[in-house]
């Protein structure tokens, strides 16, 4: 699903309001009207809501839904901030259309606003939304102030007022830090990013029917991974295959100490439907990974702690993963620029051999090209150099998947995958249960499994990064949040494919 920019929603509701064809307050309406049908869903009408409204379309989407809210019974109280002089036209007709019995606060001073809100009510916020702008001042930052003090929850329109759709938000800026956002359409880049998606809350997306041929016809870099889409890359499997058929993975890693991360990605790989798997582990690995791991093969290094060597002959796996607890010795080091330099099957690397990559420009040199990364944000920054902000790095994860032709996930609460195309998609699975020692490792895992299986490198990418953070849900569903570890990613792993073909 296609990530449209501010100025592209603006086309789209332009388009939606020439083509449909519908009036732009009746577009209003509609989005009112979802906006109201979701609250009634989730709120009775014994909760008062709060409603303050700035002087553009969101301010109207706030004054239309404290009319439809006071239509079906409900308290509203209405906050009007209209402090600039350009109020949009639909919010000019829906202050007129707001019902006589709806108190209306003029607020044009702190003094205005009230001490607090009272206790069990429930604040909209619809000051500003895609039209921001410039950061807020004055009496709208005092307003973000107030609301942000108030125990009552912030249920924000559209996105969180203060805060930019599709570019950093300048630091100290005052922005509504919401519980709640009910966002039209598509979500906002702003709610995938680190520092920004914290003021969004718990975000949610309100279908408004803006025209699908707009919507197929807007090019956009930016993808939300969808359960359609990963639906649609599944292959089922055939009666009469046989392992052969599911390729044959090589997994390389595990040190003296770190032999766990190596033994979850192997338990990864396979249940991500992987026909056979090879693991090349340090010596000292060769008892823990048999009895640890028996339905994998087990190569061992002549070195007892590290890797010093790659088998000669890697033409019979269909993919290898490198990384995980692999450690970063020298001789690693040069067993790894002897392979670049050599033509290799499809490769992921993760963990220390992204920092090998990064320390060691030869090994930047000699990259294979679509080979898959999956650096966390501190590896990433260590291949790149730092970002001055989230918008930031993208762009120079744009530029490192074009110089180098690779597929980089960078790994977060939306984890985003970069291509050397250009194209960015952002993963909707996952929780806070997944930020724990070992999860990136069984990532790898299910990245090389996929690969091996003959999945292209982007397939792969969308599918494990998707099914990696649904089976995190189906864990935390069952284990809770915070004793989920990361083997139960492997042991939901099962279930998560079953969900994701329904
Ligand atoms: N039919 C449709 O189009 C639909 C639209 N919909 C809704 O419309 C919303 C977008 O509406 P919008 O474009 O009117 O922008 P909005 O954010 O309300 O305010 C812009 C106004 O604020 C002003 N302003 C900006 N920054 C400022 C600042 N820092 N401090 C002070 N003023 C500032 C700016 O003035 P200017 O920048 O020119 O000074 C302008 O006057 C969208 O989020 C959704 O909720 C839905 O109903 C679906 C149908
Ligand atoms: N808050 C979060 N929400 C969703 N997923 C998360 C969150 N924190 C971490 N993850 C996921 O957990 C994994 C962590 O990987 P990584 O940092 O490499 O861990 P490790 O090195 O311990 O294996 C990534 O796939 C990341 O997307
Ligand atoms: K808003």
């Amino acid at each position: 699903m296609k990530i449209l920019s501010a100025s592209q929603t603006r086309s789209a509701d332009a388009y939606t309001i020439a083509h449909e064809p519908i009036t732009s307050l009746d577009l209003m309406e509609r989005a009112a009207g979802a906006l109201v049908h979701w609250l009634k869903q989730k709120y009775t009408a014994q909760i008062p809501f709060h409603i303050f409204c700035g002087p553009g379309n969101n301010g109207g989407d706030g004054l239309a839904a404290a009319r439809l809210l006071h239509q079906d019974g409900y308290d509203v109280w209405v906050y009007l901030l209209e402090a600039s002089q350009n109020k949009s036209s639909d919010f000019t007709q829906n202050l007129e259309r707001l019902p006589q019995a709806i108190p209306v606060v003029r607020v044009q001073t702190e003094e205005d606003l009230p001490a607090a809100l009272p206790k069990g009510s429930i604040a909209l916020d619809s000051l500003f939304g895609s039209g921001l702008s410039r950061p807020l001042e004055g009496i709208y930052a005092q307003a973000v102030a107030f609301l942000n003090r108030q125990p009552a929850p912030v249920i924000s329109i559209d996105i969180p007022s203060g805060l930019f759709a599709d570019a950093p938000t300048p630091a100290q800026s005052a922005v509504v830090q919401a519980a709640v956002t009910l966002t039209f359409e598509r979500p906002k880049m702003a709610f995938l990013l680190p520092a920004s998606g914290a003021y969004a809350g718990e975000w949610h997306v309100l279908p408004i029917g803006l025209h699908p041929t707009f919507l197929e016809q807007t090019d956009s870099p930016y993808h939300l991974l969808v359960p359609q889409h990963i639906k649609s890359l599944l292959r089922p499997r055939q009666k009469f295959s046989h392992k052969g058929t599911f390729g044959h993975a090589l997994l390389v890693g595990g040190s003296y100490g770190k032999m766990g991360a190596i033994t979850m990605s192997g338990h990864a790989a396979l249940r991500a439907g992987l026909g056979l798997l090879t693991v090349q582990v340090p010596h000292i690995g060769y008892t823990i990974l048999q009895t640890a791991l028996p339905e994998a093969m087990v190569l061992t290094d002549d070195h007892a702690h590290h890797l010093t060597r790659f088998p000669e002959d890697l033409t019979k796996y269909q993919c290898v993963g490198i990384g995980p607890g692999l450690g970063q010795a020298e001789a690693s080091q040069l067993a790894l620029e002897r392979l670049f330099q050599q033509v290799t099957p499809p490769l992921v690397l993760d963990a220390d051999a992204l920092n090998l990559v990064a320390t060691d420009r030869l090994l930047r040199q000699h990259l294979p090209p679509h080979s898959i990364l999956t650096p966390h944000p501190k590896e990433f920054e260590r291949l790149t150099g730092p970002a001055t902000d989230d918008f930031h790095r993208l762009q120079l994860l744009k530029e490192f998947c074009a110089q180098y032709q690779c597929y980089v996930v960078l790994k977060g609460a939306h984890t985003c995958i970069g291509t050397p195309a250009g194209e960015f998609y952002f993963n909707t699975t996952g929780n806070p249960g997944m930020a724990t020692g070992g999860t990136g490792d069984v990532l790898t895992g299910i990245l090389t499994g996929l690969r091996a299986q003959g999945y292209s490198a982007l397939e792969a990418c969308q599918l494990g990064v998707y099914l990696h953070g649904l089976a995190g849900n189906l864990a935390a569903q069952a284990e809770g949040q915070i004793s989920l570890i990361a083997s139960d990613l492997y042991k939901y792993l099962g279930a998560a494919f079953r969900k994701a073909s329904e």
